[in-house]
Parts: structure tokens; sequence; C-alpha cells
């Protein structure tokens, strides 16, 4: 299995970019984009929208649409085969690698932890800032947490690697992985499935945090908790690697489509008595 930071290497030995870029992010467009993993399958077929700096769009759509197809073309660990992704109108794929790095903070669906300090973990150096550092991990609320273990930001990262590191849960990572994206604090934030390994209450906690944060960015959120989307400017909704629906939480709504029905399916799971009559 080649794991993402692996293609990057790759891309980055290669060193096929040239552009400089060093301007301020203004916008993300997807210009009649199609890929394919292989020649039997197209995932994405001619998917164009933009995203502009404060604004938050929504990626929706059941397993295998191609949601998180599209954040891999957008951090470049593949090429679209057709089509063309633009960062303030240019081509992505000229823009030198180092500088495009810049604008992107991204949570994976894999949660990955290396084998370093809590504090290398979060902030991917060797010698992070330690204000930034817990100002990252109190919005994930691990503050707590980590100032309790005995070495602190210090502690390192797998017991069975270090006789005195820890081992974290499936949702505490996660909540590192998300205090990386903010201590990197780029302008175009990519959150996919950011709370999946989290509990209800922090989940709410999280997406209401979302709500009222990251205006100064542009953010794209999967979720396939919809309540979420609806905090969201513009939301998309992708079926077989198309768009079939798009707008905000209202117009979708409004629409009476795919959306609204996806949307009270799943609310009307928290609806005791239809969730028993349902089940
Ligand atoms: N590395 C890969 N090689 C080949 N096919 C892949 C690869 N990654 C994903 N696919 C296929 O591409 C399609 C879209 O996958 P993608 O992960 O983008 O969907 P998704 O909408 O994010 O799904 P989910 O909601 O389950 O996360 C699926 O049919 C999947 O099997």
């Amino acid at each position: 299995m080649k794991y993402y930071h692996e293609v990057m290497s790759y891309e980055e030995e290669k060193d096929l970019s040239s552009v400089t870029m060093d301007e301020p992010f203004e916008s993300l467009e997807f210009r009649n984009v199609c890929f394919s993993y292989d020649k039997d399958h197209q995932v994405l077929n001619n998917i164009s929208f933009q995203m502009q700096i404060g604004e938050k769009l929504a990626l929706v759509g059941i397993n295998g649409s191609g949601k998180s197809t599209i954040i891999k073309l957008i951090c470049r660990f593949y090429k679209p085969t057709s089509g063309t992704i633009l960062l303030n109108g240019v081509d992505i794929q000229s823009i030198n690698i180092h500088q495009y790095r810049h604008y992107i903070s991204a949570v994976f669906q894999d949660i990955h932890m290396y084998p370093f300090t809590i504090l290398e973990n979060v902030s991917m150096n060797s010698h992070g800032d330690i204000d930034k550092f817990y100002q990252s991990v109190s919005d994930m609320e691990m503050d707590d947490m980590i100032q309790s273990l005995p070495f602190q930001e210090q502690t390192l990262v797998g017991k069975d690697l270090y006789d005195q590191g820890i081992d974290l849960s499936g949702g505490q990572k996660q909540k590192l992985c998300v205090s990386r994206a903010l201590y990197q604090d780029a302008p175009l934030l990519i959150l996919d499935e950011p709370t999946s390994a989290s509990d209800p209450r922090f989940e709410l906690k999280f997406f209401q945090y979302f709500k009222n944060h990251f205006h100064d960015k542009a953010c794209l959120l999967i979720s396939h908790r919809l309540a979420a989307t609806t905090f969201c400017d513009h939301i998309l909704l992708l079926e077989n690697g198309q768009i079939v629906e798009e707008g905000s939480y209202d117009e979708l709504m409004a629409m009476n489509g795919n959306y609204a029905k996806l949307y009270q399916a799943q609310a009307s799971m928290y609806l005791e008595d239809s969730y028993e009559e349902d089940v």
C-alpha cells in the first residue's frame, strides 16, 4: 500500500512543477474535471465548482460517490484524467509543490499518528510553538488530557515503541489530527469526516466551533452528518462521481430532491418513534 506522504514525496522528487506562487489564497476551482484510478472505472465525471476565501463548502453523497477522491486531487496525490483544477486561476499542477502545500491544511479519513512526541505530531516540526500548540489542542478539548500526562506535550506516542509512551484512543488521535490542521492554519481547510470517531457531545461542539470559526478561510467539509452541512454556504451532492444537486441548505430542501430525502431520513432516526417503527 502506498501512503499519501509517499505519493507526495514521489512528486517532490520529480519536481515537475515550476510556477512560483506566494500570493494570498483567493479561490479554488474545478473546471470539467474527470478522474479514473484505472481505465475501467471513471470515478469523477465532469466536476465543476468554485470556492472562495470566506466560504464553507460541503461535499455529500453516499459511500463511493467520489468525495474523498476530490480531496486527493486537490492535495495532488493524483492528477485529473482531464479538466483542470485552478488556485487563484492558475493550474495547480504547474505550481511549485512546496509552495502549493502551504495553501492547504487537510484532515483525512485515515487517522495517522507518528512515533514522535505529541507536540511534534501536531506541529509536524521538531521545534513547535508551545502557545500555538496549546491553542490548537484546547480547541479540540485535548489540553487537559495532555497536561495530565507525566511528560505533557513531550510525551511520546506509541507504547509498543517507547516504555514511557502512550496509546491514544481513535477519537483522541482524530482530535490531534484536527489540531494538526488548526496548527498549520492554512487558508484552505479540508475536513474529511473530521468527527467520525467522536462521541455525540464533542461532535455537536465541534460543528458549532466549525460554524463560528474559519471566516478567513475557504473550508471544504465532507460529512455524512447532514445536520453539519446546514452550516455551509454551499452544498454539492455527488452521485456516481457527478454533481447531481447543488445549492444552499434552504435551496436543496426546497428542491425536495435526493439531498432533502437523505436529510429527512437521517433526521427521522433521531425521532424515537419513527426510529423504532423503521428498525
Ligand atoms: N486508490 C484507489 N484505487 C482504485 N479505486 C479507488 C481508490 N480509491 C477509491 N477508489 C474508488 O473510487 C470510488 C470513489 O471513492 P471515494 O473514496 O472517493 O468515495 P467517497 O465518496 O469518499 O466514499 P466514502 O463516503 O465511503 O468515504 C469508489 O468506487 C472507490 O472504490
